[in-house]
């Protein structure tokens, strides 16, 4: 997608050559941490946002993976609210697995711990959370840390590389936020 079809006003916060950076340097932690695994791995890519994040990590990583999905959404036209809804729960078992969640963007931390929880039940071995951007921890509404972060953001509404602004401009290959006198 080319620069002219970003929203007026957004500003640049990632370019494309740091995205590239930061997912080449994710993959080497997660090929250095998981090399040894004497299962293949479960890899749950956390829908929609992560799509993209993930169609770019995925083919990085060297060591044998299942690869899944789960659908969680925290706000669509059915849900205003903030709660986690869950549209699609993961197919694979969990039970004894090590599980890796690929997610965009980790904000208040709500999706990630709901999802820990929910692995956690499932009776995932272990579970280890890969996001590609961090907010500060300040922004969290929950307790949460991811085990490995691309990058780590300030606290402004990010959109691009997966991530939404009013359902749009996930195709972004950058990430753009929104000025807050904008927003
Ligand atoms: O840390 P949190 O504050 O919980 O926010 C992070 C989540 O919010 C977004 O998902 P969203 O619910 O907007 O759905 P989407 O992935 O379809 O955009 C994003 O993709 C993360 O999964
Ligand atoms: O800043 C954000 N942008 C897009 N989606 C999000 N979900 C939580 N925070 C964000």
């Amino acid at each position: 997608m080319s620069a002219d079809v970003v929203p007026e006003k957004a500003m640049l916060l990632v370019d494309q050559a740091a995205l590239e950076c930061a997912l080449t340097r994710l993959a080497d932690e997660l090929n250095a941490s998981f090399n040894h695994a004497a299962d293949a791995v479960v890899v749950l890519t956390v829908m929609n946002g992560a799509m993209v994040f993930a169609g770019q990590l995925i083919p990085k990583l060297q060591f044998p993976v299942i690869c899944d999905y789960l659908h969680a959404t925290r706000y669509d036209s059915a849900n205003k609210t903030g709660e986690l809804s869950w549209k699609v729960r993961p197919s694979v078992q969990l039970f004894g697995r090590t599980v890796i969640v690929l997610d965009d963007i980790l904000d208040q931390g709500v999706t990630c711990a709901a999802i820990k929880a929910f692995c956690e039940a499932a009776g995932a071995a272990q579970v280890t959370f890969v996001v590609m951007v961090a907010k500060p921890s300040g922004c969290r509404r929950v307790s949460f840390e991811a085990d490995f972060v691309g990058l780590p953001i300030p606290d402004h509404f990010v959109f691009g590389m997966g991530m939404d602004y009013s359902g749009l401009y996930r195709n972004l290959p950058a990430i753009y936020f929104m000025p807050k006198e904008e927003f």
